[in-house]
């Protein structure tokens, strides 16, 4: 048998001596506890030195705390705390089982600073008590003479307590004595005193480092005190240990205690430390194989237990030889030597021995604390031509307003007067400090990482729409996969084609499906999860739900569904968080994490971004706010086109923005159209709406896009550059447009957290629905003006051919306006292909913004604009039709996916129509990329010619 779980049998448990956020995170730990019945962790201020000081694990932790404003010390408690929790929680199962008596716990020493000082140590083991809020923390207390009345008192509060740097008799008998007064101060006051544990750390190796050298000297000189010297040599801690086992025997049998525990008292148990060999010539099990005995802990190094694990022998051996260690300690004095001072020497060692690591440990600490908050980040570059005027005046109103304060502290008023408005604004202002919340999620989300793969997942799905799949695109298309990370593939489309497309590449039994919704009720996902969930159930049955995860709001009716089917695990996101703000929040940082990208460092580019929008100073020179403001004020001069070009390597940026900025500020007849996806040009092809932001790197050469910006500028348009030194510069660039966009909202005198149209469009596909679970089928449209090739064209205008309607259909096109193609297509190259040829020529020859998205992606993000912004956009709606073979049927539902996805094309149609947009329809018929090709055909008949109005 494992000698690690064999000396159970002897009332012994063995506790870990180190801790470090690695083995938390790797499942170390929880192996060890599961496998080789650890049953506690001791830390104390040296390990912690070598946790942190001596890795880069805790470096972006660090940095984002001092970008929080977090003293040194600060940062230490908030890392070791972390650590300790996070421990904990891995040995509450066993703290909580029913036949524990005293295992499960976790020790926190205080600082050794105060090793000599009793308030402070009683202040500093208060508020870490507090701070781990745990059960099962010990608090480490050092037994000096000064630390026995802290000892007390904490164990008076009710705290569990470790007594650390025993190396006495005479010292140990006062340290039970002090555990014990705490306990009788309980019972005076009233208090139970049947859940408290303490343990006395008694320092084993240090004593004979220290004696050994002494005694082999004696020995040296020979004669009878030689040998009698040469006979102590390495036995000195052993006898130390035993004759110390022999007095807690007699003080927890003794009347005393016997009082106190009627009253449901636990004994303070004898705990073996410093049990890590020191002297080569010693064997390694030294101080654990001689040391088993009932009652008793040892807490022993990663190195020895693995050492006792691989060759240990587990027998009772405390009591052996109790008359020899009797007579060591009687017979010392005859060598001169005097253990009592000399453990007085060893407290004041031990305290320097914790003492130096842990202020070389804070003095690392602060040089990356220092070196955080000169870090600056990446400025944008505004080039606004003659709107500088403009711009320059709203500042200084917003300045004079005191803008930057009103906004940090969610004063609704800055955006709209009416009190329901504040109201929904206020409690959608929890992305602000997200980051900051998320850091302390970190080492949980990367433990879930380490799960996942342990459990043997090859790839990850990760389902949803808008907000809750935007910046899993971004992530999967901006970075390369890390090192660690899985395959990802994100779903966001009802499109039977591409539910096929995914079903069918990935190993379905080693896939971990996310499903993403904030309010746990949109549709879309739902259908994702429910078909998924069938395909698993036919290969895995009742564990299905291993393959599940859902990240949702608290209080979702999606928590209680996922609950019952067995989901491996539910993220609880945050309720003040708006799906198109939650890039920083769960919805990203999960699949991030998954993905093998260190969140750790995108939250801390995140907070860096945070503190330099901080909530003191000037609008201006204010990278979020400054940014905002000039973006309302560019819109409401009607240069509300915000065009964005970026490099091949951040092409996917452009989804995330659009949903940002067209769902928040589209609404009430006002709003800014991004426009992602068109190739930078000559000035020419472009009217006179644009503002241009290049998003780029700085030490990638993108020249083509850097001359043209150049051209833009010169020719008038305002221009705007932020060039990023690497992908992890998104955390900081999300948090830098969020503030953007809420900021131009302000501008705009617009709520920017609600979607007030979006409904429109899903109350429209819901009633199209009803009529599909009553009839079987959608209800017929309208006949369309022109079918040619195959291909149908529906439109309020006329024409008698198909190059008839586009043409006429365009002519309604005037200064301003934007093409909006909506593709409700299953996703192709050749489709990508021939729909910017077709936006490229709308460009060329009106000079509109074009814009296009697949649906219903787009619903959910520029689908807002559309109904809620300005009356300026053109709509080309392409439909196809979903052949049996490659349709798939929803488990539970009379309808398909193809059918799901036609009501949805359809329902906004009709939204369209009812807010009096101009719409074109196209259905493409079965081939859609060859329809296309016919309709680029029509369209290149003649040249475009916008209406003279
Ligand atoms: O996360 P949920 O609640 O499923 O919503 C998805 C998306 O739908 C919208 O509410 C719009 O329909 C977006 O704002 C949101 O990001
Ligand atoms: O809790 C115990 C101490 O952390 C530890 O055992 C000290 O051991 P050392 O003497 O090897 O530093």
């Amino acid at each position: 048998m494992n000698p690690l779980v064999a000396i159970r049998e002897f009332d012994q448990s063995i506790w870990l001596d180190f801790i470090r956020r690695q083995i938390l995170i790797n499942g170390e730990l929880q192996r060890r506890i599961t496998d080789e019945a650890l049953r506690g962790v001791t830390s104390n201020p040296a390990i912690f030195e070598k946790a942190i000081g001596g890795s880069d694990d805790y470096d972006s932790a660090i940095r984002s705390l001092a970008l929080q404003n977090k003293t040194t010390d600060e940062i230490y408690t908030a890392l070791a705390v972390a650590d300790v929790q996070h421990a904990c929680d891995l040995f509450r199962p066993l703290y909580d089982s029913a036949d524990n008596v005293g295992d499960g716990y976790v020790s926190l020493e205080v600082s050794p600073a105060l090793v000599n000082d009793t308030a402070g140590t009683i202040e500093e083991g208060l508020r870490f008590w507090q701070a781990v809020n745990r059960p099962n923390v010990m608090i480490k207390v050092p037994a000096t003479l000064e630390g026995l009345p802290a000892i007390r008192r904490l164990i008076a509060e009710g705290i569990n307590v470790n007594v650390t740097l025993i190396f006495g008799l005479e010292r140990y008998r006062l340290v039970a004595d002090a555990f014990l007064a705490g306990l009788e101060d309980r019972v005076q006051a009233g208090l139970p005193i049947d859940h408290i544990d303490s343990v006395a750390s008694f320092f084993l190796s240090r004593i004979d480092v220290l004696l050994d050298p002494l005694l082999e000297k004696l020995a040296a000189e020979g004669g009878e005190k030689g040998a009698l010297a040469q006979s102590m040599v390495g036995e000195v801690a052993l006898a130390s240990a035993k004759q110390a086992y022999q007095i807690y025997q007699e003080i927890f049998s003794g009347p005393r205690y016997l009082a106190l525990k009627a009253q449901g008292a636990a004994t303070q148990r004898l705990l073996w430390a410093s049990t890590g060999n020191k002297n080569p010539n010693y064997d390694d099990l030294k101080y654990v194989e001689n040391l088993i005995g009932p009652k008793t802990v040892n807490t022993v190094p990663v190195e020895t237990l693995d050492i006792f694990r691989a060759r240990g022998i587990s027998a009772h051996r405390l009591e052996d030889g109790v008359d020899k260690a009797r007579e060591v300690l009687r017979r010392l004095p005859e060598l001169g030597i005097d253990l009592e001072e000399l453990t007085n020497h060893l407290e004041m060692d031990g305290a320097r021995k914790f003492n130096e690591p842990f202020g070389k440990l804070m003095a690392s600490l602060d040089q990356k604390r220092q070196q955080a908050l000169t870090a600056t980040v990446v400025p944008a570059t505004l080039s606004l031509g003659r709107y500088q005027a403009a711009v320059d005046a709203r500042l200084q109103q917003f300045n004079a307003r005191n803008f930057t304060t009103g906004f940090w502290n969610k004063e609704a008023s800055l955006w709209v007067p009416d009190a329901a408005g504040q109201q929904s604004i206020r409690s959608f202002m929890g992305w602000l400090r997200v980051a900051e919340t998320m850091v302390g999620a970190v080492p949980e989300i990367e433990q879930f990482v380490h799960e996942v793969k342990a459990a043997g997942f090859k790839h990850v799905v990760v389902m949803g729409m808008g907000g809750s799949t935007m910046a899993p695109i971004v992530f999967k298309e901006s970075f390369t996969k890390g090192e660690n990370g899985l395959p990802m593939s994100v779903l966001d489309t009802t499109d039977p084609g591409t539910v096929r497309q995914i079903a069918d590449a990935v190993p379905l039994a080693e896939t971990l499906f996310i499903v993403a919704s904030k309010s746990g009720t949109t549709a879309e996902p739902l259908a994702f999860g429910d078909y998924f969930y069938d395909r698993l159930r036919q290969i895995k049955g009742d564990k299905a739900g291993e393959n599940f995860v859902a990240i949702t709001d608290p209080g979702s009716q999606f928590v209680t569904s996922a609950t019952e089917q067995g989901y491996r695990r539910i993220f609880l996101n945050f309720s003040e968080v708006g799906g198109r703000f939650s890039a920083l929040s769960y919805f990203g940082l999960v699949p991030a994490a998954l993905y093998g990208l260190n969140i750790g460092e995108i939250l801390e580019r995140a907070i860096r971004m945070m503190r330099a929008c901080g909530a003191y100073g000037a609008v201006d020179h204010n990278p979020g706010l400054e940014l905002g403001v000039a973006l309302g004020v560019l819109a409401q001069q009607g240069r509300d086109k915000l065009t964005l070009i970026v490099p091949d390597s951040l092409s996917d940026l452009g989804l995330w923005l659009e949903q940002l900025i067209a769902e928040s500020t589209g609404k009430e007849g006002k709003g800014m159209l991004p426009i992602a996806g068109e190739p930078a040009r000559e000035p020419a092809v472009y009217g006179q709406d644009r503002v241009f932001v290049y998003v780029g790197y700085q030490n990638e050469a993108d020249a083509a896009n850097q001359t043209k910006i150049q051209a833009l500028e010169a020719a008038g348009h305002p221009v705007i550059r932020i060039l990023m030194d690497e992908p992890l510069d998104l955390g900081a660039e999300f948090f830098r447009w969020e503030v953007a966009t809420a900021v131009a909202s302000a501008v705009l005198e617009i709520n920017p957290f609600d979607q007030p149209n979006v409904q429109a469009a899903k109350t429209a596909t819901d009633s199209l629905m009803k009529v599909v679970q009553e009839k079987g089928r959608l209800p017929e449209g309208d006949a369309p003006k022109v079918t040619e090739n195959g291909v149908a064209y529906y439109s309020a205008v006329g024409g008698s051919s198909a190059a008839e309607v586009v043409h006429s259909f365009f002519a309604q096109a005037r200064p301003g306006d934007f093409l909006n193609l909506q593709a409700y297509l299953t996703e192709s190259a050749a489709l990508n292909e021939s729909l910017l040829t077709l936006r490229t020529q709308v460009q060329e020859q009106l000079h509109l913004a074009t814009t296009s998205g697949y649906g219903p992606r787009f619903l959910h993000s520029t689908g807002q604009y559309h109904k809620g912004g300005p009356d300026q956009g053109l709509f080309v709606q392409f439909t196809m039709d979903h052949p049996q073979h490659v349709d798939l049927a929803l488990p539970g539902r009379s309808y398909s996916f193809g059918t799901f996805k036609n009501a949805q094309a359809a329902g906004d149609l009709q939204a369209l129509r009812d807010y009096n947009r101009r719409t074109l329809r196209i259905h493409l018929g079965a081939d859609a990329e060859q329809g296309l090709r016919t309709v680029l055909a029509a369209l290149q008949a003649a040249p475009l010619a916008a209406s003279k109005a």
